[in-house]
């Protein structure tokens, strides 16, 4: 039995057990629920993100005073609130009526009463739309309008004002953040909302292009120029005129390419290996690295002008673990499209979304995905539980710091993934975070050793000193 999906509900409650199993209980019946412990993080949560009821105790942090009661009567009146509280008093009773709450309940209240006081305020609000202040149409509208970044937390608020005032300009975009963090989703959205979008957004990954061939495969060749040019090929850079260069893992370029892409760059044309008249492109670049390369430049590694050149907005995404219940939204967001079709996993434990919140998650929104993949490939019931997890995570959970793997209870799969992990650690560990170096001892290709890594969600830069 489900309710409409698209409710929200905010629950504030200083009770752990209340509101796990309130959240529990609601989630199964259908509605989307932010869990709080307190008056002070739901008003956070009130001011990032879109509620359709707010249920809410009276005695616990930060509400002694009725604070939340009264901030969400009078900034957000268009939201129900449902009193639930255990320990009643008269005062508190008529104070909560004059300020206009939908409804008081006595714990414990059987499940039903609030299932029903549930439903009756949030039909009531649908019946009278809420009014649309220029608060709460802004930070909305941006949502609506970029549906691909997902999360409402401030960070990402702030993150969408940006693209949405930079996607129309041809200014050249330089994205950091940490592995995973979404770095190519957020070029793909500016690409989409700026007017190149009927043209070509062309991924260019530094990573896997050849220092002796960068020319060849950024402007093309002719059939013959060198051994090997069997026919004319048509370099990357033509198959974005017009539209968007996205050059991943810029930090990666070495020093000789960085100097050829400069030049095509500064004259926005470049000439084919084995042709002498030249191609003009018009491209915007947008460019994304997990390196700090104001760094890389002091160091050497890094041409100063090639960074002005790419980096006259920079965009630095934040890490998964600053952006509060996103981590919540995006698992919700995932797990429709990664469970497998028969699966009949429809949400997860409250344990399971407590410890996803408490988590480090070292390789961010790729690592959440993933770890989301698995879980819910393993689940055997709706719920995905704290079992269905990695090892990683639920080891914190335990113990609240790092074990070794108890190889009496792994599967071969864990087994072999923790050593896998610990080695690639290893190898950066020994050659201070040198990727060829690391790659060549593994017998890999540094574009391998590069995948494995974030695979693993490791970063080089840790380990660089
Ligand atoms: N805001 C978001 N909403 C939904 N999915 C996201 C978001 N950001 C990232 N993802 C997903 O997370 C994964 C990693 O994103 P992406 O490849 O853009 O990260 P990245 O920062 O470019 O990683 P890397 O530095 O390792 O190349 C992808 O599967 C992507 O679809």
């Amino acid at each position: 039995m489900t309710n409409s999906p698209q409710h929200r509900i905010l629950i504030a409650d200083d009770e752990p057990l209340y509101l796990r199993t309130t959240g529990e209980l609601l989630r199964k019946s259908g509605y989307d629920c932010v869990c709080v412990p307190n008056a002070q993080q739901a008003l956070e949560a009130l001011q990032t993100q879109p509620f359709d009821l707010i249920l809410s105790d009276l005695n616990m942090p930060g509400n002694f005073k009725l604070e939340l009661l009264r901030a969400g009567r009078s900034n957000w009146s268009h939201i129900p609130l449902i009193v639930v509280t255990g320990v009643p008093s008269i005062p508190s009773a008529i104070e909560s009526i004059r300020l206009g709450i939908t409804d008081y309940l006595l714990k414990p209240v059987k499940f039903e009463d609030l299932l029903s006081s549930v439903r009756r305020a949030i039909s009531s609000t649908e019946k009278t739309p809420p009014p649309a202040t220029t608060e709460d149409r802004g930070p909305l509208n941006l949502s609506d309008r970029y549906p691909e970044i997902i999360g409402n937390s401030a960070p990402v608020m702030e993150l969408l004002e940006i693209i949405d005032r930079l996607a129309e300009s041809d200014a050249n975009v330089l994205i950091t953040g940490e592995s995973g963090t979404g770095k190519e989703v957020v070029a793909r959205a500016i690409h989409q909302h700026s007017h190149r979008k009927k043209h070509n957004f062309q991924v260019i990954d530094c990573t896997a292009i050849p220092e002796s061939l960068f020319e060849s495969v950024l402007y093309g060749h002719v059939k013959g120029s060198f051994t090997g040019a069997v026919k004319d090929q048509a370099g990357l850079l033509s198959l974005c005129h017009q539209g968007t260069a996205f050059f991943d893992e810029l930090g990666e370029l070495p020093l000789t390419s960085q100097a050829k892409l400069l030049r095509a760059i500064q004259e926005s044309k470049f000439t084919p290996v084995g042709k002498n008249s030249q191609i003009e492109v018009d491209t915007r670049f947008i460019s994304a690295t997990n390196r700090d390369l104001e760094t890389e430049v002091k160091e050497g590694r890094f041409r100063q002008d090639l960074f002005y050149r790419l980096g006259v907005i920079h965009i630095e995404l934040p890490p998964l673990r600053e952006r509060g219940t996103d981590i919540l939204q995006l698992a919700e967001h995932f797990l429709p499209e990664l469970k497998p079709v028969k699966s009949p996993v429809n949400g997860f434990s409250a344990e399971t979304l407590e410890c996803f919140q408490q988590y480090r998650w070292p390789g961010n929104i790729r690592e959440l995905r993933n770890v989301i993949e698995r879980a819910a490939t393993l689940s055997r019931t709706d719920c995905i539980e704290l079992n269905d997890l990695p090892e990683q995570l639920r080891r914190q959970e335990i113990n609240g710091e790092a074990s070794s793997l108890d190889l009496q209870t792994a599967s071969r799969n864990e087994a072999v993934e923790t050593a896998e992990h610990s080695y690639l650690a290893s190898l950066l560990e020994k050659y201070a975070g040198n990727i060829s170096q690391a790659a060549q001892q593994a017998g890999l290709s540094r574009q391998g050793m590069h995948k494995l890594l974030k695979k693993h969600g490791l970063s080089a830069n840790d380990y660089r000193n």
